[in-house]
């Protein structure tokens, strides 16, 4: 069983990621980490340095790298994993993709305190902040909404979360 957490930036994706791998006994990546590992650096840097299409291009070739290795294990993906290159036709093919739809006040309040961590991000005020994310999450709608099983509320405990995820 492999499980796909898909959303925007701080939906949290890897909050959920780690703590459902440990429930399930199954193992856990986060695929911004695999990408940083494999770089040996951030992925701020990684932007900075390289750019964004290569860091789309290695984000793809890992995701591929660590579903082919792996038949059971949760990945969280990167905020944009499932928006470029069909990657969310691959992942709905491999396994179960799960989108977290948090709300946006959610998602502000909590980027507000982690700009920095996210290339997107930089330099924007709490205003453009509020903008960027209302424009980007309703234009990467149309990939995340293709997810298997959509998670609409953000006060779960993890129990529910489960629950949701298998339907029961
Ligand atoms: N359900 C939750 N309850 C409390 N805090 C949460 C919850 N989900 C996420 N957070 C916190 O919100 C922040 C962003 O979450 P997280 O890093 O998991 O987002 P993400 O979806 O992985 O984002 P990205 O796409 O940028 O990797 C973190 O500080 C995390 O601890
Ligand atoms: O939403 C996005 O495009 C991104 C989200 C993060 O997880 C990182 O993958 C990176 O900061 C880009
Ligand atoms: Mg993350």
């Amino acid at each position: 069983m492999r499980i796909y957490l898909i959303g925007f930036m701080g939906a949290g994706k890897t909050y959920w990621g780690r703590q459902l791998g440990q429930k399930l006994g199954i193992p856990f990546f986060d695929l911004d980490e695999l990408i940083e590992d494999d770089a040996g650096k951030s992925v701020n840097s990684i932007f900075e340095e390289e750019g964004e299409e290569y860091f789309r291009t290695r984000e793809k070739e890992i995701l591929y790298m660590v579903t082919e290795s792996h038949d059971s294990m949760v990945l969280s993906c990167g905020g944009g994993a499932p928006c470029f290159f069909n990657n969310i036709d691959y992942m709905n093919q491999k396994g179960i993709t799960v989108w977290l739809n948090t709300p946006i006040d959610t998602l502000l309040s909590r980027l507000k305190e982690e700009k920095h961590t996210r290339p997107l991000l930089k330099g924007l005020d709490d205003e453009a902040l509020r903008a960027y994310i209302i424009k980007k999450s309703a234009d990467r709608r149309i990939y995340y909404e293709r997810a298997k099983i959509k998670i609409d509320d953000d006060n779960l405990d993890l129990d529910n979360f489960i629950k949701l995820i298998f339907n029961e």
